[in-house]
């Protein structure tokens, strides 16, 4: 810190010297040889006094001069140990005083300092050597502006140096009308803050260009913010998102919705687009929680079109699947199909222990049928008895499968013979009853079938092929015995 004063003590002790020096004078001046006499010795002693006294005053004075000098230095060292520069200006605006820090900030000026030059001069001259970087190339209206409000600003100054210096400048005037001016280096803070922008930029332009709906909710679900996909994607404007709570978009199914209880692995929900369409969507909700803040972060996919898609192939596999396991003419199961439920049903009574019964249906003189009728006719036929045997079968006749050519053969699950014999009754005298005109059968006049029934209780170490022997070979007997009948077999 640069001195302001210096205490002199040499005119006090002038002064007690002349005082000593009259009072002798007028001693002898006066008064008889007697007198003058005394009055000189008095005069002696009084200068004598006069001349300790103003060593014992000078003394305390120079102690408390000396007192004063180190507290002002102490002060000065104080003011110049400060992170911050301090710079004193008097009523005329003329720096009468700053500290060191001041001048590490502006090397270059510090002649200008010690000139102890005004403000005005001093920026004027910073200007010239460009160290006000936001005023370059409007020196002049810059200087104005800043004459004007100095001292006068209502927040402390943000001001640029040396390219990439930043300062924070707090200005106050003082009550004998000077100015105190302190400097404080926010560079690091200010680099902070740019990078800080700079990463926030990054994140909004990120969130602007995602693909996915991005919901920012409060602490309550409502929304603070929403990117241009979930305007897109809900149909409706980020101003009118806004405020909306999250049960709104997603409580479809009247489920309470909350984002707590949504944190974590992506949730499946239904939506509804502004047009009424029905969204299906992926959500992922994220928490962020600071000590300031509490807030969610909401993650919306889209995969209607996916969903849609995936439905409509799985229609169609499943058409694939029905149709390459359906009889193309008569509509009940082909023979794949016969032989996957075949085989199923016996390991299932093989676990089970439950009876597996199988029945054998071949329409009687079908060839005669054919050649009468024709084949579309005995097209017709077959579908006719295909579907009088579903309606016999329960469990939806889903058991009903084409074997081949006329022959049809029905799988029935936990159904001993007895079991199966009523279906097989059943059967013929559906078919009896729906009197399908055969003029050409030798067995009566109308369709009839002949029917092969077997039931066994399925074990590990038999092949269900054999209960497809017994019925066909129950059904062959059944021909032979005149047809238009059934005949059961138990396999032991
Ligand atoms: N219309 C039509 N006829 C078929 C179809 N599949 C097989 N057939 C006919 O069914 C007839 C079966 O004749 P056969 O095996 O001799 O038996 P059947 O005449 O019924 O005599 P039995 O079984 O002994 O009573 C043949 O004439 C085949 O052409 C078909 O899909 N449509």
């Amino acid at each position: 810190m640069n001195r302001l004063t210096e205490v002199r003590t040499w005119p006090l002790l002038a002064f007690a010297l002349l005082v000593g020096l009259q009072a002798a004078v007028l001693a002898t001046g006066f008064g008889g040889h007697a007198v003058r006499g005394w009055m000189t010795w008095l005069g002696i002693a009084a200068l004598a006094l006069t001349v300790v006294l103003a060593l014992v005053v000078v003394s305390a004075l120079a102690r408390s001069h000396a007192r004063a000098r180190r507290a002002q230095r102490t002060l000065e060292e104080a003011i110049d140990a400060l992170p911050a520069s301090v710079e004193i200006f008097d009523d005329q605006d003329r720096l009468v005083a700053f500290n060191r820090r001041l001048v590490e900030i502006y090397p270059h000026m510090v002649r200008a300092f010690q000139r102890k030059s005004t403000f005005e001069e001093l920026v004027a001259e910073s200007l010239a050597r460009g160290g006000v970087p936001e005023a370059r190339g409007r020196e002049t209206d810059w200087l104005e502006e800043r004459k004007r409000m100095r001292g006068k600003q209502p927040a402390p100054l943000l001001q640029r140096v040396h390219d990439d210096m930043w300062l924070r400048i707090f200005e106050s005037r003082t009550p004998s009308g000077g100015i105190v001016g302190v400097r404080m280096e926010v560079t690091d803070l200010i680099h902070e803050q740019q990078r800080l922008a700079a990463s926030r930029a990054q994140l909004k332009a990120t969130i602007e260009a995602a693909g996915n709906g991005i919901l920012t909710l409060d602490s309550g679900g409502h929304v603070l913010e929403a990117n241009p996909s979930c305007q897109q994607l809900f149909g409706f404007s980020a101003a009118e998102l806004q405020g909306v709570h999250i049960g709104m978009l997603f409580g479809l199914a009247g489920d309470p919705v909350d984002p707590q209880t949504m944190l974590g692995a992506p949730r499946e929900l239904s939506a509804r687009h502004r047009s009424g369409d029905m969204l299906a969507l992926q959500v992922t909700v994220a928490e962020v929680r600071t000590d300031t803040i509490h807030l969610y972060v909401c993650i919306v996919s889209d995969f209607t079109e996916r969903k849609r898609q995936e439905e409509r192939l799985k229609r169609a596999n499943e058409l694939l699947a029905r149709q390459s396991t359906t009889d193309g003419l008569t509509g009940v199961g082909n023979r794949r199909l016969f032989d996957q439920l075949l085989l199923q049903e016996w390991q299932r009574g093989t676990r089970t222990g439950q009876h597996l019964a199988l029945v054998m249906v071949d329409i009687d003189h079908f060839k005669q049928y054919n050649d009468r009728y024709g084949h579309v006719t005995g097209d017709d036929c077959l579908r006719r008895v295909a579907t009088l045997l579903r309606s016999c079968v329960g469990r939806g006749g889903e058991a009903v499968c084409r074997y081949g050519g006329e022959e049809f053969a029905v799988v029935l699950v936990d159904t001993d013979l007895a079991g199966a014999q009523v279906v097989a009754q059943r059967c013929l005298d559906s078919v009896r009853l729906a009197a399908i005109e055969h003029e050409g059968s030798p067995v009566r006049r109308s369709v009839s079938l002949s029917i092969g029934v077997a039931a066994c209780v399925p074990t590990a170490g038999q092949d269900p092929q054999k209960l497809i022997e017994v019925a066909d070979a129950a059904l062959y007997q059944a021909k032979a015995a005149g047809r238009a009948r059934l005949i059961c077999q138990q396999i032991a």
